[in-house]
């Protein structure tokens, strides 16, 4: 769905009188299927969001070109929502401070498509409650929601035209740990129901790890590994990629997802961990996190606090 060919991009950048050029991308490559979650992954400055701008049509490239859907894209381009959309890591300053939430959620719908006010009202609805909001965040302002709850509210409104791609950069990157796993579980799951093609931007291995089943590893502009993410990460065959992991930090927790009935206590659960095969803790071990009692009435997710 996404080839990108020989990709450069060079910034000036001007510091007292003097201007210099930095050359941030050199001769990218990537070549995206429909479906894949391409976790993109290099240290601060690496470029990551640069190519993401351009691949989103917010900047053009000096030099090579991008297939989208079989077209080739010329610079500048108009936004192709139906096609992608982006989500960054504060979604305090993508969100409209001053919109309520049912209208940061319209206006995608407004713009796009010839749908009435009733049927934009029941999509807006839905969307609220596939990312877990109730219905009356519709009344609400950004700044009423925490962080967690906001980046919800963005992956609603880059979902809601059901787009084929979605750039998401460094998306979990300003949560804590347990909201990071609940975010990262709610991708996987909107992912598996659309079968969206995702490129997930992270510095973060562990968070790469979990989700991406592709990965391209980005070093000063290079691009200097790319493949299947289980082969890189049991194998990695640059050095770079091997320094990598080896600096990396173990996942923090595992993140897992635990499925109640209204009431039910703990010992009638049914635990489907992604982690089960892999994680050295047992599952009575890992249990032990969890309150005794329960009264939940849907899906709830936790993060086992094992490291
Ligand atoms: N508009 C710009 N003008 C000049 N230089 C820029 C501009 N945007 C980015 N840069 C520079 O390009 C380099 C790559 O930046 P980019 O934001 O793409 O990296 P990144 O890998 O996403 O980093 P981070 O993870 O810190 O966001 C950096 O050195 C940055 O200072």
């Amino acid at each position: 769905m996404l080839e990108i060919k020989n990709l450069s991009k060079t910034y000036e950048q001007k510091k007292f009188l003097k201007t210099t050029r930095l050359k941030v991308l050199t001769n990218i490559n990537l070549y995206i299927k429909q479906g894949e979650i391409w976790g993109l992954v290099g240290e601060s400055g690496s470029g990551k969001s640069t190519l993401a701008r351009i691949i989103a049509g917010l900047e053009a490239p000096d030099t090579g070109s991008i297939v989208l859907e079989n077209k080739t894209i010329s610079f500048p381009r108009k936004s192709m929502p139906h096609i992608i959309q982006m989500v960054f890591q504060d979604p305090l300053s993508s969100l409209n401070p001053k919109q309520k939430i049912k209208n940061i959620l319209d206006e995608p719908l407004k713009l796009n498509t010839n749908y009435p006010h009733k049927k934009r009202l029941q999509i807006i609805k839905s969307w609220l409650k596939n990312v877990n909001l109730l219905e009356e965040s519709l009344e609400k302002y950004p700044h009423q929601f925490s962080g967690g709850q906001r980046q919800r509210i963005a992956l609603a409104r880059a979902f809601i035209l059901q787009p084929k791609l979605i750039i998401l950069d460094e998306p979990v990157s300003a949560l804590d740990v347990s909201v990071q796993a609940q975010i990262l579980l709610l991708l996987k799951q909107l992912q598996k129901q659309y079968k969206t093609t995702y490129l997930f931007i992270s510095h973060d291995l562990a968070v790469i790890r979990y989700l991406a089943t592709k990965v391209a590893v980005i070093y000063k502009g290079h691009i200097l590994e790319q493949g299947l993410a289980n082969e890189i990460f049991s194998s990695p065959a640059h050095p770079y990629t091997k320094l990598l992991l080896s600096c990396a930090p173990k996942l923090k927790g595992k993140i897992s997802r635990i499925l109640f009935k209204k009431h039910t206590k703990i010992s009638s659960h049914q635990n489907i961990c992604p982690f089960v095969d892999k994680c050295p803790v047992k599952k009575e071990q890992c249990l032990q996190n969890i309150p005794k009692s329960i009264q939940l009435s849907s899906t709830h997710s936790y993060v086992c606090l094992y490291k």
